[in-house]
């Protein structure tokens, strides 16, 4: 699904409102209704709930949100902020249907501020994708006393001082919600690991923003979701035989890493791969052919570094490379020849990643259209280079992937998917329990898998990190976050492939 700007959301909020024939106040309210069914579900009608409202539809959608959760028992306080001279017109419809059993009160500086607890449920209704400066002054002096309460913070649309797509000026304050319930579709700058504090634990409820709009609207950003995932899955053929499903090749591992080759092989293997080979040093062959009884074995003659390239690489349909490889010279430089005499889609991983990026010779033979880069935002930075903030490493990202024609996948919590014409993809599944050494090898066997089937380079990234993710979801239900090993994401890739294929 894509991800539109805060000015694209105007837009088709525009184009619902002509679309549907209904005045503004009447998506407010939808809006409103959506907020207020999560907000039940979440919070019982015991919490006391104070209501932030700024002068915008955003402060308007805290008083309808006001006016629906009084109907429903809860508690609830108003507090206006700011200049009433400059409210928006549905804002002060709202507020004339605000019954007057709900306390209101215009806060003029910080000693009209209320007693928080942690026991108050505040709902930050001061503003959303209409913001168009920094936050100063009195509002900033609410929102640091806001995030100083240790009350319970849930945003409605975006925490407050929060731009939606672009970098938040430093002077601005911004909100630290515990929950973001946004309208429709997520914001660009959920996505961004810089702003984990802000957001917390985001939600979009459905308001019925028109399909049309969204489906022509152009964008750069896009989301996983399910839906689009299982439309990736191609199904297997009655009358096929291994030979249908690819033959990935897969160089990894060196003395005392060579369980990064297992994790790999084995993930390759659940990934339904035809056959596989494992090019490994000789120290890896008995333990590959005890751990990996499927996966064919070649060694290296060097006994614990990759030194060379297995003959007949035209055979293999898919070439992953990089787990626990180590970054001596003699590994350089079978990757140097394997980037000149490769013809197969290249999977390009961990210290591969490193040894590619410190040379510019290597990257400048980078086969076009051929390459995956997984790297996580360590191996990133050596590859792409220093960011100052994560949307100038998104604009990097498109930058190197359109120079050399390759793909990156960003790994971490909402992995990006850049390909060469720039377009970015944001993963949805996964949790934190997957940030545990091996599950990045775990990765690079399934895209190898994937593009050794066949799948183009571009949805074997968008299928293999989604499916990724969800395995490590589906294991997260088994042996939680904090006991969960790399091992525990390949036991539960079948589970994840079916789901994916199930409708
Ligand atoms: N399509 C949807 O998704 C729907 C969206 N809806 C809701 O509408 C919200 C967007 O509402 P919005 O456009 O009125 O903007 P909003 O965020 O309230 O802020 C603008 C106000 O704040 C002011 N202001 C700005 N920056 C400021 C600053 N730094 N410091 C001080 N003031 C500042 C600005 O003042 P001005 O610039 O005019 O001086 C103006 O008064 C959206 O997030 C969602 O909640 C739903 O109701 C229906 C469907
Ligand atoms: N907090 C998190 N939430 C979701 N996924 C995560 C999180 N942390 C790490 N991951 C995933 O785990 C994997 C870690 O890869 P990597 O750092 O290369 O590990 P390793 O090198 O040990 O194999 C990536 O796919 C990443 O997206
Ligand atoms: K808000």
């Amino acid at each position: 699904m894509k991800i539109l700007s805060a000015a694209q959301t105007r837009e088709a909020d525009a184009a619902t409102l002509q679309y549907e024939e209904i005045d503004s106040l009447e998506l407010m309210e939808r809006a409103a209704l959506a907020f207020a069914s999560w907000f039940e579900n979440k919070f019982t009608p015991q919490e006391h709930v104070y209501i932030f409202c700024g002068p915008g539809n955003n402060g308007g959608d805290g008083l309808a949100v006001a006016r629906i959760l009084s109907q429903r028992q809860y508690h609830v306080k108003v507090y206006l902020v700011g200049d009433s001279q400059n409210t928006s017109q549905d804002h002060n419809v709202n507020l004339q249907r605000l019954p007057d059993t709900i306390t209101r009160q215009t806060l003029h500086s910080p000693t009209d501020f209320p007693p928080l607890h942690p026991a108050t449920c505040v709902i930050d209704a001061l503003f959303g994708t209409g913001l168009n400066r920094p936050v100063t002054g009195l509002f900033a002096a609410l929102i640091d006393y806001l995030n100083n309460s240790g009350s319970c913070i849930t945003s409605i649309d975006m925490p407050s001082g929060l731009y939606t797509d672009s970098q938040t000026p430093a002077e601005s304050a911004i909100v630290k919600a515990n929950y973001t319930v946004s309208f429709e579709l997520p914001k660009l700058a959920f996505f961004l690991p810089q702003h984990e504090q802000f957001v917390g634990a985001w939600h979009v409820v459905q308001i019925g923003l028109s399909p049309a709009f969204i489906a022509t609207a152009p964008s750069d950003f896009h989301f996983a979701t399910t839906q689009e995932a299982k439309k990736l899955v191609k199904p297997r053929r009655k009358f096929s035989h291994k030979g249908t499903y690819g033959h990935a090749l897969l160089l990894c591992g060196s003395y005392g890493k060579m369980g990064a080759a297992v994790l790999a092989a084995r993930s390759c293997l659940r990934s339904g791969v035809g056959l596989l080979t494992m090019h490994v040093p000789e120290a890896g062959y008995t333990i590959l052919q005890t751990a990996v009884p499927e996966a064919m074995t070649h060694t290296d003659r060097h006994q614990k570094y990759l030194s060379e390239l297995p003959e007949g690489l035209e055979k293999y349909s898919a070439i992953g490379l990089g787990p626990g490889i180590g970054t001596d010279k003699m590994t350089k430089a079978a990757l140097a020849q394997l980037l000149t005499t490769s013809t197969s889609p290249i999977v390009i991983d961990a210290d591969a990643i490193n040894i590619i990026a410190t040379s510019d010779k290597l990257k400048a033979e980078l086969p076009k259209h051929k390459v995956i880069f997984t790297p996580h935002p360590k191996e990133f930075e050596r590859l792409v280079g220093k960011a100052k903030n994560d949307y100038d490493r998104l604009q990097d990202m498109k930058e190197f992937c359109r120079e050399y024609s390759c793909y990156i996948c960003l790994k971490g919590a909402n992995t990006a998917i850049c390909t060469p014409e720039g377009t970015i993809y944001f993963n949805t599944t996964g949790n934190a329990g997957m940030a545990t050494g091996g599950t990045g090898d775990v990765l690079t066997g399934i895209l190898t898998a994937l593009v050794a089937q066949n799948y183009s380079l571009e949805q074997a990234c968008l299928l293999g990190v989604f499916a990724h993710g969800l395995a490590g979801d589906l294991a997260s239900q088994k042996v939680g976050e904090i006991g969960m090993i790399a091992s525990d994401l390949i036991d539960h890739l079948p589970q994840a492939f079916i789901a994916l294929t199930t409708a």
